[in-house]
C-alpha cells in the first residue's frame, strides 16, 4: 500500500484523500487546525468542510509536516494558490528527492504571474516531470460522496501520469491522463474567473442566455491565452476546460460562481467574503494576475478584465455589462 500525503485538509484535500485511500493507499493529511486533525482521526471526518462525509480508515491526519510527510511517495499539494509559496517552503526540507507532486490549486500566483506547477519547481527544485496537476470538473462535495465525476492528470512524464492514474482511479472517480501540463492549469485558473461572471450575470437576474453566452465567449478568452502560452487548444474541449468550465459556472456548489452571485446581488467584497465560511474563491485573486498575463502574452480577454474591474477597480456590474455588449462587433 502507498503511503500519499496530503497536505491541507480543505474541502478538494479531504475528498482527494477520501479518493486516494478508496483506490487503496494509505493516506495522511496534513491540518492546519489541531481540531481538523482530532475530527479525522477520531470521527472520521471533517465536519468543517465535507458535514456528513464518513472517510475510509486508511485515511489519517495530523498537523505536524513531518510526520505526514515522512514516508510518502507523493504529496498532493491541496492549499490555495496563493498560500502555496509560503506553506511549500515550510515544508521543502522535509520533501524526499525522488517524491512525486501533484498540485490541486487551480490559479496563477499574484505578483510573479507564475503557473503553480511553475511555484513548485522553483521553491523544491524538482524537474517538471517529478510534478503533475490534477483538474477538471471536480465539485469537492460530490466527489466525497461518490458522485461519477471525471478528472484529468496532466504530467509531462508519460509513465508517472498513468502511475498516478492508476493511484487516483475508483469506482466513481475515472483519471484521464494527458501531457499538457500548461493547458490544465490555465484552464482551471481561468474558468474560476468565468464562474465569477456567470454568478455576477445571475445575481444581476440574467437568464440562461447570458450564462451560455459567458460560458462560450469565457472558453474563447481561456482558450486564446493557453495557446499564448504554449497549450494545446484540444485541451481546453477537454474536462480541463470546457468539462471544469460548465461544473463551476453552473454548480451552486462553486465557490465561485456563489462569489459572483453575492456581488451580482449587490454585496461587496468584504461581505461576498463573509459568506464563504473561510473557503477560496481562487478567482477573485487570480484576475488581477490572468489580466497581467493576458497583458503580457498580448491576448484579449474582456471577461477577465470586466470581473478585475467589479472587484479590485470598484467597477458597476450594470455598466460593465453595458460596455461589454458595446465592445466592437467582430468575427466568432
Ligand atoms: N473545493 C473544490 O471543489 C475544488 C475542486 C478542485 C480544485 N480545487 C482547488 O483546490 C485548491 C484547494 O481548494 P480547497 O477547496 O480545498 O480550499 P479550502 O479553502 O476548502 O481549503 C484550503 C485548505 O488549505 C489550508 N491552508 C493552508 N494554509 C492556508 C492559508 N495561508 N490560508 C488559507 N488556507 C490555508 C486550509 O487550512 C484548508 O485546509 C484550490 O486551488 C481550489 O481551486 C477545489
Ligand atoms: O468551488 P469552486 O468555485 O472553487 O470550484 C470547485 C472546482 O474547481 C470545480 O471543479
Amino acid at each position: 500500500m502507498a503511503r500519499i500525503a496530503v497536505m491541507g485538509a480543505g474541502s478538494w484535500g479531504t475528498a482527494v484523500g477520501k479518493v486516494l485511500a478508496d483506490a487503496g493507499s494509505e493516506v495522511v493529511m496534513w491540518a492546519r487546525r489541531e481540531e481538523a486533525a482530532d475530527d479525522i482521526n477520531t470521527n472520521h471526518c471533517n465536519g468543517k468542510y465535507l458535514p456528513g462525509v464518513v472517510l475510509p480508515s486508511a485515511v489519517s491526519a495530523s498537523t505536524d509536516p513531518a510526520q505526514v510527510l515522512d514516508g510518502a511517495e507523493e504529496v498532493v499539494l491541496a492549499v490555495p494558490s496563493q498560500t502555496l509559496r509560503a506553506n511549500l517552503e515550510n515544508w521543502v526540507d522535509l520533501l524526499a528527492p525522488n517524491i512525486g507532486v501533484i498540485s490541486l490549486a487551480k490559479g496563477i500566483e499574484t505578483g510573479t504571474l507564475m503557473r503553480i506547477s511553475e511555484v513548485v519547481a522553483e521553491v523544491a527544485g524538482l524537474p517538471e516531470g517529478q510534478i503533475a496537476v490534477l483538474s477538471g470538473p471536480n465539485l469537492a462535495r460530490e466527489v466525497a460522496e461518490g458522485q461519477p465525476a471525471a478528472t484529468v492528470i496532466a504530467c509531462t512524464d508519460a509513465a508517472r501520469a498513468a502511475r498516478l492514474q492508476d493511484a487516483f482511479s475508483t469506482r466513481y472517480f475515472r483519471p484521464y491522463t494527458n501531457n499538457d501540463v500548461v493547458g490544465c492549469e490555465i484552464g482551471g485558473a481561468t474558468k474560476n474567473v468565468i464562474a465569477l461572471v456567470c454568478g455576477i450575470a445571475s445575481g444581476m437576474g440574467l437568464g440562461d442566455n447570458t450564462a451560455a453566452t459567458l460560458v462560450t465567449r469565457g472558453l474563447a478568452e481561456s482558450t486564446r491565452l493557453g495557446v499564448a502560452l504554449g497549450a494545446s487548444q484540444t485541451t481546453f474541449a477537454g474536462l480541463a476546460g470546457l468539462g471544469d468550465l460548465v461544473a463551476t459556472c453552473t454548480s451552486p456548489l462553486s465557490r465561485n460562481r456563489t462569489f459572483g452571485e453575492r456581488l451580482g446581488r449587490g454585496e461587496t467584497l468584504e461581505q461576498a467574503q463573509e459568506a464563504t465560511n473561510g473557503q477560496v474563491a481562487e478567482g477573485v485573486k487570480s484576475c488581477t494576475s490572468i489580466v497581467e498575463l493576458s497583458h503580457r502574452a498580448g491576448v484579449e480577454m474582456p471577461l477577465t478584465e470586466a470581473v478585475h474591474e467589479i472587484c479590485h477597480e470598484g467597477g458597476n456590474a450594470v455598466e460593465v455589462a453595458v460596455r461589454l455588449m458595446r465592445r466592437s462587433t467582430k468575427p466568432e
